[in-house]
């Protein structure tokens, strides 16, 4: 596998990258972006993946969010993801602002002809973390997961199935019940088809159901956001986690509204919690 540095520029000490390489999971090319902070110089560091929402790209979380500072403070790799494969020529795929290309859902798409392409949850939990530890000096056994939006669904899906290999999970505003909201009906219908008992593999409230996390799941919600009511609905996820006996810290941020202003406002408390759990 070639790698391909798009760009690599120095960061609080560290570097901020752009890399491409092609990818079997997604069969095309895909690029993420990394955070190196500077104690890779000493030794392998702890990883977090941060998955990025609905229309956007490898670069957003790294410009918008303003992690770097902290993070190279704690030591901590980021990672982020495009949030689906690009140029796939599939008819009609850019067409929708939540579905299709910047819409990936982090699924293993079923039907055709998403298939073929749309196969973001084998890219970030196996190809991707396997780039990673092959070309970083990262310690693949401390990996975390986060996201916002779309891709705070996400993390909490793919920490909730494979708590094994993310030992700490947080999210910013996450979709938590896709199975039952219109983002989530619109995607999982078309990636995956009209069987509703396939999408629940996908939908934090009924993972949570099935297996608690071994941690505490930190997700921050802005109780102005515009998308609370018809498609986030922590509370839901909040229920889910009380009867599971899962251990939640739901904060609700009085005024914040769904964006990277808010994301950046509590974006250290995140790297913190990882951190933590990842020492
Ligand atoms: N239709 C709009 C809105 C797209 C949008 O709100 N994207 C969010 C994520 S929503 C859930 O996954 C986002 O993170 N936007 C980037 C940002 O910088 O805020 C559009 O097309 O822009």
């Amino acid at each position: 596998m070639t790698l391909e540095t798009l760009s690599e520029q120095r960061c609080f000490g560290g570097a901020h990258g752009v890399y491409r390489h092609p990818s079997a999971a997604c069969a095309g090319p895909m690029r993420f972006s990394v955070f190196q902070p500077p104690q890779v110089a000493q030794g392998k560091r702890p990883v977090l993946y941060f998955l990025a929402g609905l229309t956007c790209n490898e670069e957003t979380f790294m410009i918008k969010a303003g992690a770097q500072r902290v993070a190279a403070e704690l030591g901590l790799i980021l990672v982020s993801p495009d949030t689906s494969p690009r140029d796939t020529g599939i008819a009609g795929i850019t067409e929708h602002w939540d579905f299709g290309e910047g819409a990936g859902f982090y699924l293993d798409a079923t039907q055709a002809p998403y298939a073929s392409r749309f196969r973001m949850r084998r890219y970030v939990t196996e190809e991707l973390p396997a780039i990673i530890a092959a070309n970083f000096n990262a310690d693949s056994e401390r990996s975390g997961i986060s996201g916002h939006s779309m891709g705070g669904h996400g993390a909490l899906t793919i920490a909730l199935t494979h708590p094994d290999r993310y030992r700490s999970v947080s999210a910013f505003a996450p979709i938590v019940a896709p199975t039952r909201v219109p983002w989530g009906e619109k995607a999982f219908s078309r990636y995956l088809g009209e069987d509703r008992e396939a999408w629940k593999n996908h939908d934090a409230c009924e993972l949570v159901a099935r297996q608690r996390f071994p941690g505490t799941i930190l997700i921050d919600q802005g109780a102005a956001d515009n998308y609370l009511l018809s498609q986030l609905r922590p509370e839901w996820f909040e229920t889910a986690c009380a009867q599971q006996g899962q251990s939640l810290r739901l904060r609700r941020q009085d005024g914040y509204d769904h964006y990277y202003w808010f994301v950046q406002s509590f974006i250290e408390d995140h790297l913190r919690h990882h951190a933590a759990a990842l020492a």
